[in-house]
C-alpha cells in the first residue's frame, strides 16, 4: 500500500508553551502530523517549501532507505536542499520494518525551529508481537527555545562562542508551560489553549503502549508517570527483552516503547512529567496529564508533579543502557568484525571557534552532496583523504583541557567496505571547560547497529578481540545510543545498505559544530541518481544522468 502526503513547510506563530514566537511548521503544525504505515508499505511525501528565505531537507529517522539513500533527507550528505519559495520535492521510500519512528529537519537549526514528527510502522496482518496491550498512543518529547534559531546559529559560529543554553521549556506532545510572570510581555499568555497540557485519557484496567520518542535539541530527559511504572518492550524499532522502570531515560533521536496498566485508585488524575538530565537543568518539568475517565480530563492531579531522578545520577542511566537487551526471541548475534573505528569525541578551538571534532576533524559539508559527488565522479568536491581510525590513545588524557592543536575543519568521509562489520568505539574526554564531560546521543543514518558495551573512562581494550567487557550475545539493535560523559560506547554494524551515511551527534547544535562523521558503503551498487535530488525547479530537467 502507498501512503501520500502533501506537506507545505512554512513558518507560523506558535505558542506552545504559552509564549509566542515563530515555528517550522508542517501544514501549520509543530509537531507534524503522525504518518501511519504498516510493515512494507510504500509513503510518499511531497514537501513544498514555502519559507521564504531558507532551504529544507527532512530525514525519517530510523527509516533504513535501503535502496533509496536519496531519500534520506539530509542536506550536504544525500541531496541538494529545497530551495524555498515553493520548490517541491517528493520523497518515497519503504517502511520495511514495523516499530517506532520518528521525522525531522536536517538542515540548518530547523529540528530546533519546530520540524518533527512521529512515523508509526504496525506490524503487517497476521504478524504478532512479543506483548499484549489494549491501546496504542504516541508522546513526542521536545526541548523548547524562545531565541530565533537563527540568533542560535549566529552565536554558534561567532567569536565569541555564544552557546544556546538550557530551554526554556520542555514540550511533551507540543504542549508545555512557560511562567508568563518571568517575562513582561505581550508575547506570553498563560490562558492560552494551545499551552494547556496534553492529557491523555485512559480507563482503570487497561494497558497502554505508549510510543515515545524524543527531538530534543539539548536536553537527556526522564520521563514518568507518576505512580505507574512502565515496562520497556521496544528501542529505536527493536524488540527488548522486557524490563519494568519506574522512569524512562530517553535521548535526542531515541523512541521506546513502554507498556503501563492504567491500576491505580481511579477517581483523580495523575502527573505525567519530564524532566532534564545529563546536563544542571533550569528547564522547569515538563507536564501533561494521565487521566482516569470520566474524571475531567483538564482537573489537576491534587499532588505535586514528580521531579524525576537526580540530573547527574549517570550511574542510573548506564544502568538502564545496559539493561537494553534484545528480546530473546529476536536476537541476532552479531558476527565478528572486520575493522575498528575509534572516535575521539573533543571540543576544540578552530580558528578561534568553538567546534566539535572526532579525531581532531570537525565535520563540514562541501556545498556538492556526497552522493551526488561520488555516483557522478567529482573527486574535487570534497577532501578525498579519509579521516584517521583512531587517535593517539596511548598518550591521550581524556580528563584533562586538551588544547587538540591539530584539529580542522573538513568534509574527508570514510571508506567502508561494502558487506563488512565494523565496529566503532565511541570515546568520551574533557571538554574545554575544567572537569566538565557532557553526554552525546549518537545516531546513525542507514542502519541499526548493535550495542555492544558501556564503559568509565578510557575504552582499554580492542572490541575486536575482547569479548568479556562486551556483550555478543543478546546486544539490542537500536539507531541512537547515548556517549556518558567520560566513558565509551562500543558498537557494531553490518555495512550493508549500498550509499553515504552520517553518523552524528543527536544534539543539534553539536552537529551544527561539526560533531559527526559520514562514510560511503557499496556506492557503485546505488542505482541511478534521481534528477530531483539534484539543483531545483524546472533545473533538475537539465541535468543529463
Ligand atoms: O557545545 C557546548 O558549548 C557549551 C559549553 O561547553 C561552552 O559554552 C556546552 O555546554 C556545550 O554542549
Amino acid at each position: 500500500k502507498t501512503h501520500f502526503h502533501k506537506w507545505e513547510v512554512k513558518y507560523a506563530y506558535k505558542s506552545p508553551d504559552c509564549y509566542k514566537k515563530l515555528a517550522v511548521t508542517i501544514n501549520g503544525d509543530s509537531p507534524g502530523p503522525t504518518i501511519y504505515a504498516r510493515q512494507g508499505d510504500t509513503i510518499v511525501v511531497e514537501v513544498n517549501n514555502t519559507l521564504v528565505t531558507e532551504n529544507v531537507a527532512i530525514h525519517w529517522h530510523g527509516i533504513r532507505q535501503r535502496g533509496t539513500p536519496w531519500s534520506d533527507g539530509t542536506e550536504g550528505v544525500i541531496q541538494c536542499p529545497i530551495m524555498p519559495g515553493a520548490d517541491t520535492f517528493i520523497y518515497r521510500f519503504i517502511v520495511d520494518k514495523a516499530g517506532t519512528y520518528l521525522y525531522h529537519a536536517h538542515y540548518g537549526m530547523q529540528l530546533t525551529a519546530g520540524l518533527y514528527g512521529f512515523i508509526i510502522v504496525s506490524v503487517p496482518d497476521g504478524v504478532s508481537q512479543p506483548f499484549v496491550y489494549n491501546h496504542d498512543k504516541t508522546i513526542i518529547l521536545k526541548d523548547w527555545y524562545h531565541a530565533s534559531t537563527y540568533e542560535q546559529a549566529t552565536g554558534l559560529s561567532s567569536i565569541p562562542f555564544g552557546w544556546v543554553g538550557e530551554p526554556q521549556s520542555l514540550l511533551i506532545n507540543g504542549r508545555g508551560r512557560f511562567n508568563c510572570s518571568l517575562v513582561d510581555s505581550a508575547l506570553c499568555n498563560a490562558t492560552n489553549p494551545e499551552c494547556s497540557p496534553y492529557s491523555l485519557s485512559v480507563v482503570a484496567g487497561l494497558t497502554y503502549r505508549l510510543r515515545i520518542g524524543s527531538l530534543a535539541s539539548l536536553s537527556a530527559l526522564s520521563f514518568e508517570i507518576e505512580n505507574h511504572s512502565m515496562t520497556v518492550v521496544e528501542a529505536d524499532g527493536n524488540y527488548v527483552e522486557p524490563f519494568e522502570t519506574k522512569n524512562l531515560y530517553i535521548n535526542s533521536g531515541e523512541t521506546y516503547s513502554v507498556l503501563v496498566t492504567a491500576n491505580q485508585e481511579a477517581t483523580r488524575n495523575y502527573w505525567i512529567t519530564t524532566n532534564v538530565v545529563g546536563r544542571k537543568p533550569s528547564t522547569p518539568t515538563g507536564l501533561a496529564i494521565w487521566n482516569y475517565s470520566p474524571v475531567p480530563h483538564d482537573l489537576t492531579p491534587p499532588t505535586d508533579p514528580t521531579t524525576g531522578p537526580l540530573w547527574n545520577d549517570t550511574a542510573s542511566q548506564l544502568s538502564q543502557s545496559r539493561a537494553l537487551k534484545a528480546h530473546h526471541d529476536y536476537v541476532q548475534t552479531p558476527p565478528n568484525s572486520e575493522r575498528l573505528i575509534v572516535l575521539l569525541n573533543t571540543q576544540n578551538l578552530i580558528d578561534g571557534r568553538t567546534r566539535w571534532s572526532l579525531n581532531n576533524r570537525s565535520l563540514t559539508f562541501p556545498a556538492t552532496p556526497y552522493l551526488i559527488a561520488l555516483k557522478e565522479g567529482f573527486t574535487d568536491a570534497f577532501d578525498q583523504k579519509p579521516p584517521p581510525d583512531s587517535y593517539d590513545r596511548e598518550h591521550y588524557d581524556i580528563y584533562s583541557v586538551a588544547d587538540n592543536v591539530n584539529a580542522t575543519a573538513s568534509n574527508a568521509i570514510y571508506r567502508i567496505g561494502f558487506n563488512t562489520t565494523v565496529d566503532i568505539v565511541l570515546q568520551n574526554a574533557n571538554t574545554m571547560t575544567k572537569d566538565t564531560s557532557e553526554t552525546h546521543p549518537w545516531h546513525m543514518h542507514g542502519h541499526d547497529f548493535w550495542v555492544l558495551g558501556f564503559g568509565d573512562g578510557k575504552s582499554p581494550f580492542n572490541p575486536l578481540n575482547d569479548t568479556k567487557r562486551l556483550n555478543v550475545v543478546d546486544p539490542i539493535l537500536k539507531n541512537t545510543v547515548p556517549l556518558y560523559p567520560y566513558g565509551w560506547t562500543a558498537l557494531r554494524f553490518r555495512a550493508d545498505n549500498p550509499g553515504v551515511w552520517i553518523f552524528h551527534c543527536h544534539i543539534e547544535p553539536h552537529l551544527f559544530l561539526g560533531m559527526g562523521i559520514v562514510f560511503e558503503a557499496g556506492i557503485e551498487k546505488v542505482g541511478e541518481l534521481p534528477k530531483s535530488i539534484m539543483g531545483c525547479g524546472e533545473t533538475k530537467r537539465l541535468i543529463s544522468p
